[in-house]
């Protein structure tokens, strides 16, 4: 069986202990694959590999250089296309249809937007008087921040690391990669391709293992390191930031959500159902920006109930192979024993399932994977755990509401503020009600339609900073004023 090796310093290494753990398809419940496991020795080897490659040719590249090495990075994605695909979708059961269009053509388009965006994004000048009126000119410039940790999540693997990956090496710092324990296979393949792409030694490296006790707290507690971006869980954010004050290192936190759609009366049903559809379960519900919470206007709630019970009924759950299967497993079984214990919290707390609610019959090929129905409820209290908890699956509550005004209050209700959609034809309405929704990102009359120029993160508890566009940049440089006295 395969073993999966961390990547430091340009190359494959397993670890010094012989740790070892599962990497398991969770379409079937069958082991992939055996992860090596880092201790402190691998994380401390590979942070001082990103040290000393920040002083090594990479440091010493021109601008030209770099972006030329990392579209190289890109085109090798595309060029290994089915091997990723392959991989993401053995790591996650999602539907290769889904990987196809989102994870891996994002993977490759994050080193190119970054190395095309950092040619051509200015910094400040200013002139300024001085007393004896020969003046000052003040000049920024960027650079890099340095060693920067990159803890990703399982969700969407190869896109989310990217994501932080590309603006990183774009701005010329190095990167120690702590993927999920779930999803290990594509971080470890990327390694090829940057070696190919003429990435220097110790630019990219990668270590694998767990969360507490393990590769991404040896990582966080490194004092090497200048910095860290982390996508996942808040409570695992909290941690994160904490490790990261000592040494006062800079972060980058894309937290959890649980993001509400409010459908008005005056929308086009049809995007609405298309959208929430897909906002509450692409990717099996596991993704930061869905939608488990939908506020619908009473006078066409229990059409939206019926139409939305419609859509998730008419969903292939299915294999990655299947060219049908509209929606995969879940990523672990321990994940679906996280998401059933909601399925019977809601029923409970006295919950109508409208559809779903347990386990699909599938064959017996499958019978091992981490598979749920898609699932919706109504006539939940706005205090029960399942409308104020990210959970993470392919479901949503639906609750009636009828002014704009409770509509704005019930999405600003809760301590996250991460994503929201809107659905109105009244667009006055929608500028309005956008204005008032604590959330960083707010789609009208659309869900999940990205613009990497655009700022990217949440509020509240749901994260901090901005990543995408200039605010990439701002998060991997420094940016450093030099004043000349004329
Ligand atoms: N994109 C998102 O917003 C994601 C949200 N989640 C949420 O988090 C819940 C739990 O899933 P997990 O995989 O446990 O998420 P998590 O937030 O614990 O894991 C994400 C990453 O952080 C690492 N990590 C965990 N603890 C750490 C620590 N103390 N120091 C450094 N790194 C650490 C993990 O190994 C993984 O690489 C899910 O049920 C879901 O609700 C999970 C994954 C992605
Ligand atoms: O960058 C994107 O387009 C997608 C981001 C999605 C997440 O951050 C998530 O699901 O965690």
């Amino acid at each position: 069986m395969k073993d999966i090796k961390h990547y430091i310093n340009g190359h494959y290494v397993g670890s010094a202990s012989g740790k070892l753990f599962d990497n398991v398809n969770p379409a079937n419940g069958k082991v992939i694959s055996k992860v090596h496991e880092a201790g402190r020795e691998e994380v401390d080897a590979a942070v001082q590999a990103a040290k000393a490659a920040l002083r090594g040719p990479w440091g010493k590249m021109t601008l030209e250089q770099r972006t030329a090495i990392l579209h190289k990075v890109a085109d090798g994605i595309n060029a290994r296309f089915d091997e990723f695909l392959e991989a993401e979708c053995l790591d996650t059961g999602k539907p290769k249809s889904l990987a196809s269009h989102i994870d891996i053509p994002r993977g490759a388009a994050n080193f190119k937007v970054f190395a095309d965006m950092i040619k051509n994004v200015p910094t400040e000048s200013f002139e300024m008087p001085t007393p004896d009126g020969t003046g000052a000119l003040n000049y920024a410039v960027r650079r890099p921040k340095g060693v920067v940790g990159v803890i990703s999540p399982w969700n969407l693997p190869l896109l989310l690391m990217t994501w932080k990956v590309g603006p990183a090496l774009a701005c010329g710092n190095t990167v120690v990669v702590k993927p999920s324990e779930e999803t290990p296979t594509t971080t470890a393949l990327l390694g090829e391709v940057m070696k190919d792409a003429g990435v220097p030694d110790g630019v990219y490296n990668v270590v694998h293992g767990f969360g507490g006790d393990s590769a991404g707290a040896y990582l966080t507690e490194h004092p090497l390191v200048d910095g860290f971006t982390f996508t996942g869980e808040t409570g695992t954010g909290e941690v994160i930031m904490k490790a990261a004050a000592k040494g006062i290192r800079d972060i980058s936190l894309e937290l959890g959500g649980k993001n509400a759609g409010l459908v008005f009366a005056d929308c086009d049903m049809d995007k609405a159902i298309e959208g929430t559809m897909r906002s509450a379960f692409a990717n099996c519900g596991q993704v930061c920006l869905g939608t488990e919470r939908v506020y619908v206007e009473r006078s066409i709630f229990d059409e939206f109930v019926g139409r939305l019970k419609e859509a998730a009924e008419g969903l292939k759950i299915g294999p990655p192979d299947d060219a049908e299967a509209n929606m995969g497993p879940l990523v672990s079984l321990k994940h679906r024993e996280k998401v059933l214990s909601y399925y019977q919290k809601a029923v409970d707390d006295g919950a109508t399932v409208v559809t779903g609610g347990g386990v699909p019959d599938m064959p017996a090929e499958l019978a091992g994977g981490a598979w749920v129905q898609p699932t919706i409820w109504t006539g939940l209290a706005d205090d029960s755990a399942v409308v104020t908890d990210e959970i993470f699956g392919p479901c949503c509550h639906i609750r009636p509401f009828d002014t704009e005004e409770e509509a704005i209050q019930l999405a600003n209700s809760l301590p996250y503020g991460l994503a929201s959609a809107i659905w109105s034809e009244n667009i006055t309405r929608a500028h309005r009600v956008a204005g008032q929704i604590e959330a960083g990102i707010i789609w009208v009359n659309s869900w999940f339609l990205r613009d990497l120029r655009t700022p990217f993160g949440g509020s509240k508890q749901s994260g901090i900073g901005r990543e995408g566009g200039v605010h990439s940049l701002e998060f991997y440089t420094e940016m450093k004023n030099i004043c000349i006295k004329l």
